[in-house]
């Protein structure tokens, strides 16, 4: 089966490098043409706590995506989703089927916009990824990734991709609808927190005041989802907490690194919609609706623009 990443930036290279490593058949699509440039000169640099390496994996521009790709993981921002499927448009037209592991809520409304609903995959990964620099990116721990079709036709096909992919943390899950709920509640609490500190999720960690901090966030994040009859467990969010501050402390959550280069952050998909959720059911979300504000102002007074 022949893969391709579709926003092959911090974890975008991450996985479609770990994925080469293992032999699966994998490039990388991106826009970032000095990353493309120094991979196809010199290979993939992925630093992870097992070592550095040189990974050979192809990389291109979208547009040049191979036309027999069967899969496409998209890990763009979610505001490069459009952008990015439109330009990959004639594999999509061919039958490639796109699996959206991006952070946030709203993700498989978005895909659905260029993609037919059977060539709809969806899920959530907890891999941490870093971009270095041209050519180069870091994980600073293994982690797992679930997913699922939209529809249930496409369940069988699913458990094929997972099998194809499970040397890298791959799995079905019935559950990942979910998970892509208790993963929101997450990146609510420690991307936003972690974003305003303008520190690694270590800095949270070190204090039992940040640690108690993210799971008050997370729990409105909870509220909302139970409002919407959606049966997230708040142990499972504890739980990823409690691996990301024990394990992922020299990480730097991907809105820290968008708001260190000045890049348009992810907080309208994660805070943001959480406050409009919030208000379709009722329910007040205090901490949410002050990160949302607050990364939004920083964003704003850093680069001029409101995200
Ligand atoms: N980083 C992490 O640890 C984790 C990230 N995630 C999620 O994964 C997704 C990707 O995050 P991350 O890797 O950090 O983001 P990055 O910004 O590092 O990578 C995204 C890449 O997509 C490129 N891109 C922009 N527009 C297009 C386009 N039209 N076509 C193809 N590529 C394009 C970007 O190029 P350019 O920079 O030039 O715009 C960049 O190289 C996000 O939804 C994030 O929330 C989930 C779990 C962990
Ligand atoms: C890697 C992780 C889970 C943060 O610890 C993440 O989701 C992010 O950086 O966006």
């Amino acid at each position: 089966m022949r893969i391709a990443i579709l926003g092959a930036g911090a974890l975008g290279s991450v996985i479609g490098g770990l994925m080469a490593e293992q032999g699966i058949d994998v490039c990388l699509l991106d826009v970032n043409q000095a990353h493309i440039d120094a991979i196809n000169r010199s290979g993939l640099q992925l630093d992870t706590p097992e070592g550095s390496r040189r990974i050979s994996i192809s990389a291109m521009r979208p547009e040049e995506c191979p036309g027999d790709v069967e899969l496409i993981v998209l890990l763009t921002k979610i505001f490069h989703t459009d952008a990015a499927l439109a330009a990959v448009q004639p594999v999509i037209d061919s039958g490639a089927r796109v699996l959206t592991i991006q952070n946030g809520l709203g993700n498989v409304q978005r895909v659905a916009r260029k993609v037919p609903e059977a060539q709809i995959l969806m899920g959530s990964t907890m891999i941490p990824g870093g971009y270095v620099g041209p050519g180069h990116v870091s994980s600073a721990a293994q982690s797992w990734t679930v997913f699922k079709p939209l529809l249930d036709s496409g369940i069988a096909d699913a458990e094929a991709i997972a099998k194809v992919l499970a040397p890298v943390g791959f799995k079905y899950s019935a559950e990942a609808e979910l998970q892509i709920w208790q993963k929101a509640a997450f990146n609510c609490a420690m991307n936003a927190t972690c974003g305003l500190i303008a520190g690694p999720v270590g800095a949270i960690a070190a204090d039992p005041k940040g640690r108690a901090l993210v799971r008050v966030i997370a729990d409105e994040v909870i509220a909302v989802a139970r409002a919407k009859a959606i049966a997230v467990e708040r142990d499972a969010v504890y739980q990823h907490l409690d691996v990301a501050l024990a394990e992922h402390q020299k990480h730097k959550p991907s809105m820290l690194q968008d708001l260190e280069a000045g890049r348009q952050t992810e907080i309208e998909a994660l805070c943001g919609e959480v406050v409009r959720q919030a208000a379709s059911v009722k329910i007040g979300v205090p901490l949410n609706t002050a990160l949302a504000t607050l990364i939004g102002l920083k964003s704003a007074h850093q680069s001029g623009r409101q995200d």
